[in-house]
C-alpha cells in the first residue's frame, strides 16, 4: 500500500487552515498554500489565520504563496471554494507530472458546465489521481480536535485506503470508499438544503416544519444522486445524510445560518461562504436535465435571484399535490 508522507493544502481558507491542522496530526509533512504573499507571510509569522480566528497553526505546518514549492509532494488537497477549484488546479497543472492523488474538499458544482469536482481535476491535471473528501466537518471543530469523521472517495480502492490511513487519526476519522459520484451529490445538495431550512427557522415555523423539510430535502438528494448512479450507502452515510443532518441544524453552518438571516430579513453577514448560494441555481439545471424533481432546492433558488419571495416559496411548498411518500 502506497504512503503518503507530504501533503499539501491548496487554499488557506477556514477550511484548508482545519485540513492543514488534521495533517499535520496524522504525522504528515505539510504544506499550507496561500494564494496572496502578504496573506501566506502574515499567516507563516503569527501561526494564525483569520479566516479561523483563535486556531494556533502547529510550527511545522510550512505556509507559503510558491506553489512550485507547495507542489513538490505525494498528495494535494484543493480547498478552495468550488467555482475557484478549475483555476487553482490550472495553475498545479503545469507541476504535476507524474501520477499524484488530488483530493477535492470544496463541496459544489460547477457553473456553466454542471460538472463535480473531481471532474473538474481530471479534466484540469490529466495526470492527477482525483478524490473528494466530504462530510460533517466544521472547521472550527476539525482545527480543534473535536472528534469527525468523512467520507474519502477514489475510483480506486486501495488508493482512499491510502489516503485515509494518511489523513485518518483518533479525532479525525474518515471512512474510505469508490462512490465518488454518491460523496460529490451530498456535499454540494446539502449546502442548498442548509439555506431552506435556515429560512423555515428564521420565519419560526417551529421544530416539526424543521424536521419535515430536512427529510424532504434528503428525499430529493436522494432522487437525483440515484439518477447520477450514487450508492444508497453513500447517500445515507457521512457525506449525504450525516452531512445534511449538521448543516440543518446548525447556525455554526454558513448556509443555514444565510437562510436563518433571509427567513428573518435581516441582511446576510458579508464575507462569509455560503457555498449552497452557488450551487442553487447549477443543482436545479442538472435535476431539470435528469428530469429529477427537487421542489426544495428549487424554492431557494428562485428565492436567491429573486423569482420569488420567501412566502410564495414557503406557500408554494405547502400547497404541492398530496402524493405518496418516496
Ligand atoms: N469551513 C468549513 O467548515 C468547511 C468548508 N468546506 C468547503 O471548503 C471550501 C472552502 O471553504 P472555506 O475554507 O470555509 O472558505 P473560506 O472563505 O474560509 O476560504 C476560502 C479560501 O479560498 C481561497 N481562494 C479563493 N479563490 C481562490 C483561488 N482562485 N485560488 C486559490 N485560493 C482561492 C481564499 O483566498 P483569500 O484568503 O486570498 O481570499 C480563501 O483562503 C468550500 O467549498 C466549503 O464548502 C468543506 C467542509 C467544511
Ligand atoms: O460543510 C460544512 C460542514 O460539513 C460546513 O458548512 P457551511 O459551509 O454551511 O458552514
Amino acid at each position: 500500500m502506497a504512503t503518503f508522507q507530504s501533503v499539501a493544502v491548496i487554499g488557506a481558507g477556514a477550511w484548508g487552515t482545519a485540513l492543514a491542522t488534521v495533517a499535520a496530526r496524522a504525522g504528515r509533512s505539510v504544506t499550507l498554500w496561500a494564494r496572496n504573499a502578504e496573506h501566506a507571510t502574515r499567516i507563516a509569522s503569527t501561526r494564525d489565520n483569520p479566516r479561523l480566528p483563535g486556531v494556533r497553526l502547529a510550527p511545522e505546518i510550512v505556509v507559503t504563496s510558491d506553489l512550485a514549492q507547495a507542489s513538490r509532494v505525494e498528495m494535494l488537497l484543493i480547498a478552495t471554494p468550488a467555482q475557484h477549484l478549475r483555476g487553482a488546479v490550472n495553475m498545479l497543472a503545469s507541476h504535476i507530472t507524474k501520477p499524484v492523488p488530488i483530493i477535492a474538499c470544496a463541496k459544489g458544482i460547477e457553473h456553466g458546465t454542471h460538472k463535480f469536482m473531481t471532474d473538474v481535476i481530471a479534466e484540469a491535471a490529466p495526470h492527477a489521481l482525483p478524490a473528494i473528501l466530504s462530510g460533517p466537518s466544521f472547521a472550527d471543530d476539525v482545527a480543534r480536535g473535536l472528534p469527525t469523521a468523512v467520507t474519502l472517495a477514489a475510483k480506486d480502492e486501495a488508493l482512499a485506503s491510502s489516503l485515509v490511513q494518511a489523513l485518518g487519526s483518533p479525532t479525525f476519522r474518515p471512512y474510505h470508499s469508490t462512490d465518488i459520484r454518491g460523496v460529490e451529490i451530498g456535499g454540494a445538495a446539502k449546502n442548498v438544503l442548509a439555506i431552506a431550512v435556515g429560512i423555515a427557522v428564521g420565519r419560526k415555523l417551529g421544530a416539526s416544519a424543521q424536521a419535515a423539510l430536512t427529510t424532504r430535502g434528503f428525499a430529493e438528494l436522494t432522487r437525483l444522486g440515484r439518477a447520477l448512479g450514487a450508492r444508497s450507502e453513500t447517500l445515507t452515510g457521512l457525506s449525504g445524510l450525516g452531512d445534511l443532518i449538521l448543516t440543518c441544524s446548525s447556525p455554526q453552518s454558513r448556509n443555514f445560518a444565510l437562510g436563518l438571516a433571509l427567513g428573518r430579513g435581516e441582511q446576510p453577514s458579508a464575507g462569509k461562504l455560503a457555498e449552497g448560494e452557488f450551487t442553487a441555481p447549477v443543482l436545479i439545471e442538472l435535476a431539470a436535465s435528469q428530469n429529477i424533481e427537487m421542489p426544495v432546492s428549487e424554492a431557494v433558488a428562485s428565492i436567491l435571484s429573486g423569482r420569488s419571495t420567501i412566502d410564495a416559496a414557503i406557500s408554494g411548498l405547502l400547497t404541492r399535490p398530496f402524493k405518496a411518500e418516496e
